[in-house]
């Protein structure tokens, strides 16, 4: 044995260029490795073992890899899970066929929020900042202006960039966020720090082919071990005959909002689905229904529908608690 940890110290000694070239190489490729590819990898050899270790450190002090402009990261007083695993992305990802199947972790922070500011007068948007005939240009709708949890915002096609004022919630995550382990509910969100009523917390981003997988998610779920983040959204017509519907799966692609776990009593966040000019496809927004505590977890009810009578247990611990998560036909 010692015979061997000398012949390899000597061998590192002889070659320290392979030695340094060894390390360079697994630095860039490890990062890109799913948990299962790096704790294989990592049995090899102590040094890979040890660059494994600083990923697995690195992904559970920020699940937002460096994304947002503060990192998110993971608190497990209740196992040995990190983090938990999933493809982050900063905007909606319309179908299945995503690019996206690795991603590096660590990346250098390059989406820090631009400071908001109102638009050029030249924008022609239609917004409603805009319908109300501000020279100055648009200004930011609070939640107060919001009927029945729908919002306009300057989009694609407005002549202002990022910086408007109309587009309160395009510039990514600005509160402080964690993400904490509980024994029966798994991963939560919550609040790093005091949030006002009204603040914008985060949009639920995902892929939206959502329909075909439920079935497949029932499975894995019934089994343990598994929590899906699959969620539909039904923007009604004024006329109340039809609505469109949008399936929005977080469960391997998505933001944080996907580890936002279901308060029968409504919790502490509401929902409001966002419009912008140009914008294709609605987009659902979590603001803060009230003052929320710093350490408080953020909660929103997943819905009033439960057709199946094998739903799962619900743990929110509202005094109005059904007893179970709320389900739908997907
Ligand atoms: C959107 S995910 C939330 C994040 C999830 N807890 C996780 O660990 O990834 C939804 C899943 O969380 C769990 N969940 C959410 N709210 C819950 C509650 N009130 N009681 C029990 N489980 C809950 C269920 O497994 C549900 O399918």
């Amino acid at each position: 044995m010692t015979e061997q940890v000398k012949k390899k110290n000597t061998s590192e000694e002889e070659n320290p260029n392979k030695h340094n070239r060894l390390i360079q190489c697994a630095e860039l490729i490890l990062p890109w490795l799913i948990p299962q590819e790096l704790a294989s990898i990592s049995l090899t050899c102590k040094i890979l073992s040890q660059i494994a270790k600083t990923i697995t450190l690195q992904r559970s002090f920020d699940a937002s890899r460096s994304y947002e402009s503060h990192p998110i990261p993971f608190h497990n007083l209740i196992d040995d899970r990190p983090y938990a695993f999933f493809l982050y992305t900063q905007s909606q990802i319309i179908t299945s066929q995503s690019p996206l199947h690795r991603q590096p972790w660590g990346s250098s922070r390059f989406a820090s929020p631009v400071a908001a500011s109102r638009c050029p007068s030249s924008c022609d948007c239609n917004c409603d900042g805009c319908d109300q005939g501000s020279v100055s240009g648009c200004e930011t709708l609070g939640l107060e202006d919001q009927e029945m949890g729908i919002m306009r915002e300057c989009g694609p096609s407005c002549a202002c960039g990022i910086q408007c004022g109309n587009r309160l919630t395009q510039r990514g995550i600005s509160v402080k966020l964690k993400i904490a382990r509980d024994e029966r509910k798994g991963w939560g969100l919550y609040a790093d720090q005091v949030i006002r009523q009204g603040q914008f917390v985060c949009e639920l981003l995902t892929t939206q082919e959502a329909r075909s997988r439920q079935e497949i998610y029932d499975k894995l779920t019934s089994g343990g071990r598994f929590s899906s983040a699959l969620l539909v959204v039904r923007e009604h017509l004024p006329s109340g005959k039809a609505c469109l519907r949008v399936n929005i799966d977080a469960t391997r692609i998505g933001n944080v909002a996907r580890f936002i776990n279901h308060s029968c009593g409504c919790g502490n966040l509401s929902t409001v689905i966002v419009r912008s000019f140009g914008g294709l496809l609605p987009r659902l927004c979590f603001f803060a229904s009230k003052d929320i505590k710093e350490g408080e977890e953020l909660t929103f009810s997943y819905g009033e529908i439960r057709v199946r009578s094998n739903g799962l247990q619900c743990f929110c611990g509202s005094p109005c608690c059904f007893g179970f998560l709320p389900s739908e036909h997907t």
